[in-house]
C-alpha cells in the first residue's frame, strides 16, 4: 500500500478538516460557556437541571437544519443527545 501521508490531495483535505475541527471545538467551548451560565441560574432560581420540552424543540430544530444542509438528521441528533446529556450532568453537579 502507498504511504498516504505523502499524498498531497489527502494532506490538503486533512488540513481543511483540521480547520473545521478547530472551529467546531471553539463553538463547543462557546456553547459550554453559555450552558454553564444557565446551570448556575437554574440552581439560583430552583429550576430542574433538565428541561425535556426545550430539548425536544432543539432536537427538532437541529434535525431540520441537518436535513436542509444535506447532513443525516440521525447523526446530528445522536451528537446533540450526547451533548445535552453531558450538559444536564454538569448542571446536576452545580
Ligand atoms: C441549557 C439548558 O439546560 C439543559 C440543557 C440543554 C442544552 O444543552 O441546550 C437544554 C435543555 C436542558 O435540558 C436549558 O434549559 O436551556
Amino acid at each position: 500500500m502507498r504511504n498516504s501521508i505523502t499524498n498531497p490531495q489527502l494532506l490538503a483535505l486533512r488540513e481543511q478538516i483540521d480547520i473545521v475541527d478547530a472551529e467546531l471545538v471553539r463553538l463547543l467551548g462557546q456553547r459550554f460557556g453559555l450552558t454553564a451560565q444557565v446551570g448556575v441560574l437554574k440552581k439560583e432560581v430552583g429550576l430542574d437541571a433538565r428541561d425535556p420540552d426545550r430539548e425536544r424543540l432543539q432536537i427538532e430544530k437541529v434535525r431540520k437544519l441537518a436535513a436542509d444542509s444535506g447532513v443525516d438528521p440521525d447523526i446530528v441528533e445522536n451528537f446533540f443527545q450526547s451533548l445535552l446529556k453531558t450538559v444536564v450532568q454538569k448542571h446536576r453537579e452545580v
